[in-house]
C-alpha cells in the first residue's frame, strides 16, 4: 500500500484559549477528491495549515506521502492555495507563473496551467491589477503548475462569481482527471456534494462527520414525511421514527429517523391523504450535525 496522500494524526492546534484543531485524525487516500465543510471557526484552514507544515501542531503529526509536509512541499509534491497566499506585485501574470515554475522540479509546460486555471486572457496582465476573482484563479495556477500529486485549496471559490466558480470546478476536475488527490474547503453544501468523493464535516476543531455526500445525509438528516390530516394530530408525534412535528396550514410535517416505519405507520392508521416523502439535502444534514457538535473542554 503506498503512504496516503494526507495523514494528520491525534493533530492538536490551540490559539491561545481556544482549541482550533482538537485530536484532528484524517487519513485522504491518493486519488481521493476530499471536501472539508463546517462552520465559521470550526478549524478548517487551521487543520489545512497543520497539514501542509505551515504551523506546527502542539501534539500530533502530519505527513503527506509519508514524508514531513515541508519535505513534500520542497519535492514539489504538494501545491497550495491558502486565504492568505499574496501575489508578488508589479510583474505579469506570465513572469510570475515562469518564476514559480521555475522552483519545480517537473513543471507543467505553461499551456497545461494556462488551461487548468482559465488564465489564457490573463498572462500579460499586470498581477497587482487584477480583479479578486482573477487574482483567484492566477493562485489556483500557481498551485498547480508544479504539477502536483497534492492540491490543497482552502475556501478557492470564495471570491468568484458563479461562472468563475463553474469554469473553477471545470479546471479542477481535470485535475482529479489526472489522479491527482485534491482536498479543498469551502462553505458552499452544493459544492462539496457535488466535486467531492468524500465530505469531512469539521466542528469545532474535530471529525462529527465523515463519508460520502449519500452516507452523512442518510446518517445525519431527518426525512420529512407530509400528510393533510383532520382534527387532533398529537398521536402523530408519537409514530416511529418521528423526531420532531409540525402542523402547518392541516398539513402534519414529521421529520423522521426512519421514514418507512413512519409510512408505514400511518398507512395503518389510515392516515395517508396526500402524503409526500422528501428526503433531506446536505444543508438539513449539515445543520444536524453541527448544531450538535460536542464542545471541547478549551470551548465550552
Ligand atoms: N492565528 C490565530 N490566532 C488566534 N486564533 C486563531 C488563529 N487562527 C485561527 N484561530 C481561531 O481558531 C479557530 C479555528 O479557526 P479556523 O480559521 O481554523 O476555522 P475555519 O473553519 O477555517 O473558519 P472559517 O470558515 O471562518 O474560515 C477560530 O476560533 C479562530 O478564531
Amino acid at each position: 500500500m503506498p503512504d496516503p496522500a494526507v495523514s494528520l494524526t491525534t493533530a492538536t492546534k490551540s490559539f491561545g484559549p481556544v482549541r482550533a484543531v482538537d485530536g484532528l485524525t484524517l487519513t485522504v487516500p491518493r486519488g481521493q477528491t476530499l471536501a472539508l465543510l463546517g462552520p465559521n471557526g470550526a478549524g478548517k484552514s487551521t487543520a489545512i495549515a497543520l497539514l501542509l507544515g505551515l504551523i506546527p501542531p502542539d501534539a500530533g503529526r502530519a505527513a503527506l506521502f509519508g514524508l514531513d509536509p515541508e519535505r513534500a512541499v520542497r519535492r514539489g509534491r504538494v501545491g497550495a492555495m491558502t486565504q492568505e497566499g499574496g501575489l508578488v506585485q508589479r510583474v505579469t501574470v506570465r513572469e510570475l507563473l515562469s518564476f514559480v515554475s521555475g522552483t519545480y522540479p517537473a513543471p507543467l509546460p505553461l499551456d497545461e496551467v494556462v488551461a487548468l486555471a482559465r488564465i489564457g486572457d490573463l498572462l500579460g496582465r499586470r498581477v497587482d491589477r487584477l480583479s479578486g476573482g482573477q487574482g483567484q484563479r492566477v493562485r489556483f495556477a500557481m498551485a498547480v503548475c508544479g504539477d502536483p500529486d497534492l492540491v490543497v485549496l482552502d475556501e478557492p471559490t470564495a471570491a468568484l462569481d458563479v461562472e468563475a466558480r463553474r469554469e473553477f470546478w471545470a479546471g479542477l476536475r481535470g485535475l482529479a482527471d489526472r489522479g491527482k488527490t485534491i482536498l479543498f474547503s469551502t462553505h458552499y453544501l452544493e459544492e462539496a456534494d457535488e466535486q467531492a468523493d468524500r465530505i469531512v464535516v469539521l466542528g469545532r476543531g474535530r471529525v462529527i462527520a465523515d463519508g460520502t455526500s449519500a452516507e452523512i445525509k442518510r446518517a445525519a438528516a431527518l426525512t420529512t414525511v407530509r400528510v393533510t390530516i383532520d382534527g387532533d394530530a398529537a398521536w402523530l408525534a408519537t409514530l416511529p421514527g418521528v423526531r420532531h412535528m409540525e402542523i402547518r396550514a392541516g398539513r402534519a410535517n414529521l421529520r423522521s429517523g426512519d421514514s418507512d416505519a413512519t409510512v408505514m405507520a400511518l398507512a395503518q392508521a389510515g392516515a395517508v391523504r396526500d402524503l409526500e416523502v422528501v428526503p433531506a439535502d446536505l444543508e438539513d444534514a449539515f445543520v444536524a450535525l453541527t448544531s450538535t457538535a460536542p464542545a471541547s473542554k478549551e470551548n465550552a
